[in-house]
């Protein structure tokens, strides 16, 4: 039985990841819960799950929980704030850390897990995104796993498995092409947040969603497979695939090409990272190619989403670069879902942060650099806003 840690379990995430602990409860033990501030879930999934140890981000959640769970016995070690996510990430003997968490807000509690020798399945791409420089060598020097959980990413590791190394020569991601993918791009100017969560295949978090309607979702990935793969940027190409079947393919040496296909369920990846290197057999619903119908490809459109390209010249500019990225992405998806900035100032506003970066970007960034240029992107982005006369 595999004792797991989750991290952001009141999520979509995390709800998934729970579903599955449902199912083979003879596979997986919660060791660790941690949420942001839904006390109400988080105190149901206690009572479900037992886990050794909980924490709530919010501060001001904390006495809530307490109360919400205080009949049970034994109790939980329960904690709060970012110092308790961090403890719960760190805790026992949790032999996989599910990162579930939205947001480079995932960065130290995955350092915390990947330092106390845990294995990490990340869904939560923002961390390796922003902290890539500084997470891989953790990974290595403390000899664990990081497993992808994205979708994408899962794909491409399940193709890999088996292939000799360097026998990799190109990946294909794949995109939906998000909610807007059908509209005219003079449309966009008008595009309302409702507009934009509604993803045309995927049930996702809000931020997530977001990123998918302004394609910097798969920009993100293309920076995630960067690290987790070892590709030069050159070498991981975007196509758009409005069915979200193939979740990505790869291309070997030989030119042959590997796919792994399957129905837009992220159960699936999340199943594939927890059980690693086993696989478990489900009954869950079979791929049915004609059910499926026809599967197609177009060329992403780099004039009508800039996010993309943006986040390859990033990602090649390296260093606290992505970082900057990232954490301007989130504040300014942010500033548009509370209906502060429109659709289209997201890209713009990004842009002009990134811009303001370069000259300052460092190539070998410590943990402390990562941070700094984190939250000196999330300042920039409003100042952004202002230059740019951004209004709603
Ligand atoms: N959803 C998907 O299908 C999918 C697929 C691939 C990758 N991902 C990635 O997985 C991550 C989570 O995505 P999601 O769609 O599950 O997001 P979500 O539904 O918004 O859930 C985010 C989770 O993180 C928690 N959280 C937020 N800030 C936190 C903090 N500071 N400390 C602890 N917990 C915190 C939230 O808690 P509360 O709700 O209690 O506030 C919630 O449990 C993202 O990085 C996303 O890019 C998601
Ligand atoms: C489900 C998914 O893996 C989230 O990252 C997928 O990438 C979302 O779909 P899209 O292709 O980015 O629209
Ligand atoms: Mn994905």
């Amino acid at each position: 039985m595999k004792a797991i840690t989750l991290l952001g379990s009141t999520g979509s995430i995390g709800t998934q990841t729970l579903d599955i602990v449902t199912q083979y409860p003879d596979q997986f033990r919660i060791v660790g819960l941690a949420a942001g501030n839904n006390v109400e879930m988080l105190a149901s999934q206690i009572r479900q799950f037992r886990p050794e140890i909980a924490a709530i981000c919010s501060k001001e959640k904390f006495s809530a929980l307490k109360e919400a769970i205080q009949d049970l016995d034994p109790q939980p070690i329960l904690l709060a704030g970012e110092a308790g996510v961090i403890e719960v990430a760190r805790y026992g003997d949790a032999e996989t850390v599910v990162t579930g968490i939205v947001g480079c807000a995932g960065l130290l509690p995955t350092i915390a897990a990947i330092e106390a020798g845990k294995d990490i399945a990340l869904a939560n791409k923002e961390t390796l995104i922003a902290g890539g420089p500084v997470v891989l060598p953790l990974v290595e020097k403390h000899g664990v796993k990081l497993l992808p959980a994205d979708s994408e990413h899962s794909a491409i590791f399940q193709c890999l498995q088996g292939v000799p190394k360097n026998g990799l020569r190109r990946i294909l991601l794949t995109a939906s092409g998000g909610a807007f993918r059908d509209w005219e791009p003079e449309k966009l100017a008008q595009a309302t947040v409702a507009d934009a969560l509604k993803h045309p295949n995927w049930s996702m978090g809000r931020k997530i969603t977001i990123d998918s309607a302004t394609l910097m979702n798969k920009g993100l990935e293309v920076i995630e497979a960067h690290f987790l793969f070892g590709l030069d940027y050159e070498k991981i190409e975007i196509v758009i695939h409005p069915q979200s079947i193939i979740h990505s393919l790869i291309e070997l040496q030989d030119t042959s090409v590997l796919a792994q296909l399957g129905w837009p369920d992220m159960r699936l990846p999340l199943l594939y990272a927890l059980s690693w290197p086993d696989r478990i057999f489900t009954d869950w619903e079979q791929l049915d190619l004609v059910k499926a119908g026809n599967l197609t490809f177009r060329e992403p459109d780099h004039n009508k989403y800039p996010c993309m390209k943006l986040a390859y010249a990033v990602g090649k500019s390296g260093g606290s670069m992505p970082a900057v990225l990232n954490a301007a992405n989130e504040e300014a998806v942010a500033l548009f879902l509370a209906e502060k900035i429109r659709f289209l100032d997201i890209p713009r506003c990004i842009e002009r942060v990134c811009d303001r970066h370069q000259n300052d970007n460092r190539p070998n960034p410590s943990l402390d650099d990562i941070l700094a240029a984190d939250q000196w992107a999330r300042q920039e982005v409003l100042q952004a806003r202002e230059s740019l006369g951004v209004r709603c």
